[in-house]
């Protein structure tokens, strides 16, 4: 039975290039990697109004379903599959669709508040906050948001100063004080590197020892 031996939380602002580092990652380690993005867990809200759904703060610990997240990390631990939840920001809501997660000897959690919950920084190895000046995240947003995520830049200015810039002040940037590692400016080939050597040298204590051969 394959069960993750290895549990990584990547905190950051928005912007900062967690899903950068979480990907490269999973990229160069290759299938032992999954990954569980905080924004799947979003709380699902088909139950309001798309207008209503517009606004509500995305950037405070109550948007997220923590509960299901925690149970899903458990089960992987257990050794089991999980049906892990999918986001549309388009729409601001969950989708109906599934993604069936297979327990992989590696598993990381990356999103703003990876590492707000007691319970889930209980079940890490290794806690890693993605340190990127707030002018340079709110450049990359725009551009992202605008582009991939179907907002105005009116909406995106909008949302940054209301809610999205106190709340990281007041819950994201306070995780900070939980990390073992910090990363600069995302996507950052050293850190990269470090992480993977990481993960290989725990696999690699993870192997059964090879038997002497009599
Ligand atoms: N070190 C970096 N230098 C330049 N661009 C970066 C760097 N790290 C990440 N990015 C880019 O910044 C944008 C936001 O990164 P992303 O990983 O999506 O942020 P987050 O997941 O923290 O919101 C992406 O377009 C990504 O490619
Ligand atoms: N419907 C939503 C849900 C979330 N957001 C924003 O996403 C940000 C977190 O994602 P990152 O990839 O940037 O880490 C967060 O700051 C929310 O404001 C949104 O705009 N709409």
């Amino acid at each position: 039975m394959t069960a993750p031996s290895f549990v990584i939380g990547i905190a950051g602002g928005t912007g900062a290039g967690k899903t950068a580092v979480a990907r490269e990652v999973g990229e160069t380690v290759g299938e032992a990697v999954s990954i569980l993005p905080l924004d799947n867990y979003y709380q699902d809200h088909s139950h309001l109004p798309a207008e209503e759904r517009d606004q509500v703060n995305y950037d405070h610990p109550s948007a997220f379903e923590w509960e299901l997240l925690a149970e899903q990390i458990k089960t992987l631990l257990d050794g089991r599959p999980i049906e892990m939840p999918q986001y549309d920001f388009t729409v601001h809501n969950r989708t109906d669709e599934r993604v069936r997660i297979e327990p992989t000897e590696i598993l990381i959690v990356e999103g703003i508040l990876s590492l707000f919950e007691e319970r889930l920084r209980d079940l890490y190895d290794l806690c890693i906050y993605v340190q990127t000046d707030a002018d340079v995240r709110i450049l990359r947003r725009i551009r992202r948001d605008v582009i991939e995520r179907d907002r105005t830049l009116e909406s995106v200015m909008n949302q940054y100063l209301t809610t999205v810039k106190p709340m990281h002040e007041r819950y994201v940037e306070p995780t900070r004080e939980h990390a073992d590692v910090i990363i600069p400016e995302g996507l950052n080939y050293s850190a990269v590197d470090l992480i993977t050597k990481t993960i290989h040298t725990e696999m690699r204590e993870q192997e059964p020892p090879i038997s002497d051969a009599s």
